[in-house]
């Protein structure tokens, strides 16, 4: 099948590659020249502009956008002047599900369909597969289900669920990898909530092993942490774990053992400082929504919550907070800050 693909970055380069492998011709822009030379190089064909590219698709396209969410809407309005009725424009970025329902309506009144596509799996889905989550019109998705088929990473990769039923795997797609969800929004709005799960589950490998790496304080050549009343039995802390090795056992037959884990043992392995991070941990939106979605729908989600917020803390957003803090302490007990300890 043909498939035009615009935005050639971490995601889109990649899921190109493993689309040319299954046999798919596809046609290619990015605003980055180098990223088309280096794709047409693999057998893309390559374009110069938005123009060339959809000139380049026989009709009816099939376009996926692999763009950051916020300049979907800026490409869509160039891009839309110059498809056709029956054309189809699929979003596989991380947009707001909310952005998909108004895009679909949209979109259909010029006869132009669109698919919602929440892909993940990272840079290591060229090899892996990407697992997918869709939304869109029944129709158009199963006339993509051969892109859908070759991005996902295919039966037999996963062990098949003991008390998945024969009648239930034989309806749907997700042993393959891919899944209609639902209608517009539906594929980004359960990308959105699998993405709130990451930030709890990551957040939980963290603090967890934070709470190792300071399994130490009560050692006598530890230098006492100023800011904190003094250990009430140093005896407790005496331990100086290898976090890698603990990182590593527990990847072999524990109850927690994920790829989230082995992405984290393996950084370990690669510097157990973690030197290299400042710790300042981004956030793209779909964490902030989720939480948005479950106040909407007064679900309680405090692992959720707390795990964004943790992530807001890291930026220094808390600073002024803590000087609140400080504040009313000295104001109330005349509490003078200590300086910070020394790491
Ligand atoms: N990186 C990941 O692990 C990952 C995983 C799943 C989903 N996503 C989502 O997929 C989308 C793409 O992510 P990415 O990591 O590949 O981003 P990226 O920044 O690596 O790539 C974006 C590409 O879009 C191109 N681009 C920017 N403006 C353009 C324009 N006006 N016209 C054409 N091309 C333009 C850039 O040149 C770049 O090559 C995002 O929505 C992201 O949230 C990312
Ligand atoms: O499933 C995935 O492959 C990831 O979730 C992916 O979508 C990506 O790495 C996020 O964009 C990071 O999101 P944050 O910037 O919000 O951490």
């Amino acid at each position: 099948m043909q498939l035009g693909m615009v935005g050639l970055g971490r995601m889109g380069n990649y899921m190109v590659q493993r689309l040319m492998r299954g046999g798919h011709e596809c046609v290619v822009y990015d605003a980055r020249p180098e990223s088309v030379a280096a794709l047409a190089g693999l057998g893309a064909t390559g374009s110069a502009s938005l123009e060339e590219f959809v000139s380049k698709l026989a009709h009816p396209r099939a376009i996926w956008l692999m763009l950051p969410a916020a300049i979907v809407d800026k490409v869509l309005a160039s891009l839309v002047p110059l498809l056709e009725n029956g054309d189809i424009v699929i979003d596989g970025g991380n947009s707001y599900y909310h952005d998909d329902i108004r895009r679909g309506a949209d979109l259909i009144t010029k006869g132009i369909h669109y698919v919602d596509v929440g892909t993940s799996g990272g840079v290591f889905g060229l090899e892996r597969g990407y697992c997918l989550m869709i939304g869109g019109e029944k129709g158009i998705v199963e006339h993509l289900s051969p892109i859908f088929a070759t991005l996902a990473p295919g039966v037999g990769k996963t062990e098949a669920s003991p008390n998945r039923s024969a009648e239930a795997a034989a309806v749907s797609t997700a042993e393959q990898g891919y899944l209609h969800c639902g209608p517009h929004g539906a594929g980004h709005f359960v990308k959105m909530v699998h993405n709130g799960i990451e930030y709890g589950l990551m957040a939980a490998y963290a603090e967890g092993i934070n709470i190792l790496k300071h399994a130490n304080i009560g050692a006598a050549s530890h230098v006492a942490d100023a800011e904190t009343a003094p250990l009430a039995h140093p005896e407790h802390f005496q331990y100086d774990f290898n976090l890698q090795d603990v990182a590593e056992v527990w990847r072999r037959g524990s109850v927690i053992t994920s790829w989230l884990l082995d992405l984290t043992a393996d950084a370990l392995h690669a510097d157990p400082a973690l030197s290299k991070y400042a710790g300042r941990v981004s956030d793209s939106g779909e964490g902030r929504w989720t939480i948005m979605a479950a106040i909407d729908e007064s679900v309680p989600t405090p692992v959720l919550s707390a795990a964004l917020y943790g992530r807001f803390s890291s930026r220094d957003n808390d600073e002024f907070a803590n000087k609140v803090l400080s504040a009313m302490r000295a104001g109330f007990g005349g509490h003078v800050e200590k300086p910070a300890a020394k790491s």
